[in-house]
């Protein structure tokens, strides 16, 4: 049966365990909830891969690793611009009445430990987390309810050298991993455009964030859905229709052409592209003026990474957030940031074949060929733990195949075997499994 959220809350379907029956408990869904995953070792050894490279990644920038609650007051998210962000929050009353939600981005967060700390820390500040991210999606669109995002923020630089260098970080992410410019490239904007479109119609200031998340779905529903959306908002027709003519603006000179020079989007957009050359990456970069990014507090340079072949969703996005502090009551901080999900890089490296083979790899199996052997084998694994070599030690007796067998699970290096003799001799006997190679070795001299 298809799985729906029934009204109770509860699901219904073949596999929801049923009330236990008198004398025998009925067998729980042994699946994670709707939308999460699991990350079984196989699956986990290839998240702590991508994993490593963000944290490589932005070690190498200088940025320094933060974190915060997954859970988090309702309020850092109830913007009041339409963003699908706010539909899907993960909300709840906890126990103690108060509102609370599983956080479904970073960068509230990271605002508010930013307002917190206040004069304790000195600007600029560099920072990157990793975190998982929630949302609640009737699963009717069956999609995922949480991913794992990489973000990287640098708050108290107004210049667009920050958004290079976060744009920097990403390409040299993808570098790390095989990615080159042929595969993606970052499509980059300025909401700046719209601000200076929206002022020539008078447009109020507070309509901004709303106009820039009904824009951003301009490739996902009807132009006139976005036009009766615009014109909703309070948008005259003439400016919907100079709002629709400037975002397919194809080139910066023509943006230029129509805005003029002296406005603070060109300026921007010129200069990130002429910092682009000096960081060596103006051939993943393109301008496109369609791109707004579905946030509301993005106020300047927003830029999203996609895949040439067009398949995917977008890879990763960010961009400059200069009022965002102001929404806490705190005064404005300059700001830019990342964010860059889990989910949509491993289909791309699924599509480019580029996923690493990982298995498991341990250096030693440990085995006592007798039952009262197994505290001397103990000891034999501690040797060579506190040499900093990993041991799978055999906890139980098993038949010399199973434990070959294991070895070569485990792509073990070598099997060693503590059995009676040689350890009256104070030895060990050692295979090496990659050669065959055997001999006996004295316990000291193992390492
Ligand atoms: N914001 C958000 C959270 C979780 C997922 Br999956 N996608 C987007």
């Amino acid at each position: 049966a298809a799985e729906t959220d029934s009204p109770s809350g509860g699901r219904s379907g073949a596999l929801t365990p049923g009330p236990a029956v008198a004398g025998h408990v009925q067998k729980i869904d042994v699946n994670p909830p709707k939308g999460t995953r699991d990350f079984p070792p196989e699956d986990m050894r290839l998240r702590n891969w991508l994993f490593d490279h963000f944290k490589e990644v932005s070690r190498l920038h200088g940025f320094e690793e933060v974190d915060f609650p997954v859970l988090e007051s309702e309020a850092l998210f109830t913007r009041k611009a339409g963003e699908e962000i706010k539909d899907q929050l993960y909300c709840f009353e906890d126990r103690g009445n108060r509102r609370v939600a599983l956080r479904p981005e970073l960068t509230p967060s990271l605002a508010r430990l930013v307002i917190q700390k206040g004069k304790s820390v000195s600007l600029p500040l560099k920072w990157f987390t990793v975190g998982q991210c929630w949302r609640y999606e009737r699963m009717t669109r069956g999609r995922r309810r949480e991913h794992y995002q990489w973000n990287m923020d640098i708050i108290g630089v107004p210049g667009v050298m920050a958004e290079a260098e976060l744009i920097s970080s990403i390409v040299t992410l993808f570098k790390r991993i095989g990615i080159t410019e042929s595969d993606v490239g970052f499509k980059v904007s300025s909401r700046k455009v719209l601000q200076e479109v929206l002022k020539c119609y008078s447009v109020p200031e507070n309509l901004f964030g709303k106009v820039c998340v009904i824009i951003d779905k301009i490739e996902k529903i009807p132009v006139d859905e976005i036009k009766r959306d615009l014109t909703a908002v309070g948008l005259t027709q003439e400016a919907v229709q100079e709002l629709l003519q400037v975002l397919s603006v194809k080139s910066l000179a023509e943006l230029e052409e129509r805005l003029g020079s002296s406005g603070e989007a060109v300026a921007d957009l010129k200069h990130l592209f002429s910092l682009a050359e000096k960081f060596g990456y103006s051939k993943w970069l393109q301008f496109d003026a369609s791109v707004v990014r579905g946030l509301a507090y993005y106020t300047g340079i927003v830029f999203e990474g996609f895949d040439r072949e067009g398949k995917l969703r977008a890879i990763c996005g960010g961009g400059r957030y200069d009022h965002l502090f102001s929404t806490f009551g705190a005064d404005d901080i300059a700001a830019c940031g990342f964010g860059f999900g889990d989910a949509v890089i491993v289909e791309l490296l699924k599509e480019k074949g580029l996923l690493p083979e990982l298995g498991l790899q341990v250096d030693n199996i440990v085995c006592a060929l007798d039952e009262d052997l197994q505290g001397c084998a103990a000891m034999v694994a501690n040797i060579l733990r506190e040499k900093g070599q990993s041991v799978d030690l055999v906890l139980e007796s098993k038949p010399l195949k199973w434990v070959f067998k294991r070895a070569a699970r485990a792509n073990a290096e070598r099997l060693v075997l503590v059995g009676n003799s040689e350890w009256q001799r104070g030895m060990v006997g050692v295979k090496i499994l990659s050669t065959g190679e055997q001999y006996e070795v004295k316990l000291d001299d193992l390492k």
